[in-house]
């Protein structure tokens, strides 16, 4: 049997957001969209603002619940799931990179507690050690994120969500807070990623992020093509 080299995909998603000023209106953000994310590569999505892209993440990642089509998770079929055994598997098998470096960390945690924790949660610590040296953190076991530059703590959130090697490691925006040098930085962090044969997934506006990506999809009002 051959394997399944996608570990994360998707067929025939839609979204709406209710409108507050109009009851009988919604903003359709997303229509029929599939997409396969693949072991091994960055797959970028790019697009206008507003074109749906951090909806997008959020349902890949099982942050949200799409009110059509459906989500598999390494062969799970997510949306099939009830919310709490949603949550066991996005807790398990997916990493989440919120766009500012603040959101992803507990300011009390070194960068050693933080990936004990990740370890923790995910129930697996394989690649913890690895993951540090990848990401070019191991001089800073020892401290918490406020004694981190912006680009080591973006790179320490990237590493929290690796941690146990999820299924697919998933980036919104993730260079969006940060200065050029620490942007390239982040970039060869999730190339040093995919390259050990992680999925990474990710939305950007950056085209230097693009650039190093394998794949590059694109939406526009919802709907997607190959960029
Ligand atoms: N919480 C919300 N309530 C209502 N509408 C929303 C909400 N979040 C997003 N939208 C709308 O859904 C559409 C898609 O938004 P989304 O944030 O997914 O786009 P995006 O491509 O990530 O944008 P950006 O590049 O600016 O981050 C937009 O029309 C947006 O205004």
């Amino acid at each position: 049997m051959t394997r399944d080299e996608r570990s994360l995909w998707c067929e025939g998603v839609g979204y709406d957001y209710p409108t507050p000023s109009h009851h009988s209106e919604s903003v359709r953000a997303l229509s029929d969209v599939a997409l396969s994310v693949h072991r091994g590569a960055i797959t970028a999505v790019v697009g206008p603002s507003g074109s749906g892209k951090s909806t997008l993440l959020k349902i890949l990642a099982c942050l949200e619940r799409p009110e059509e089509g459906r989500v598999w998770i390494d062969g799970t079929e997510v949306t099939a799931l009830s919310a709490r055994a949603r949550r066991a598997i996005r807790r398990a098998r997916v990493g989440y990179v919120f766009p500012d470096p603040a959101d992803n960390l507990l300011d009390y945690l070194t960068v050693a507690e933080h990936l004990a924790l990740a370890a923790r949660l995910r129930g697996r610590d394989t690649g913890a050690g690895r993951v540090l040296g990848t990401l070019g953190l191991e001089h800073r076991r020892d401290h918490v994120p406020r004694r981190l530059s912006g680009g080591e703590q973006q790179r320490l959130a990237l590493a929290f969500a690796a941690v146990g090697e999820p299924a697919v490691v998933v980036a919104d925006e993730p260079t969006a807070q940060l200065d050029r040098a620490s942007a390239a930085r982040a970039v060869e962090a999730l190339r040093g990623l995919a390259d050990r044969g992680q999925a990474v997934l990710l939305a950007t506006h950056d085209p230097e992020v693009s650039r190093a990506a394998d794949r590059v999809v694109e939406l526009v009002d919802g709907r997607l093509g190959e960029g």
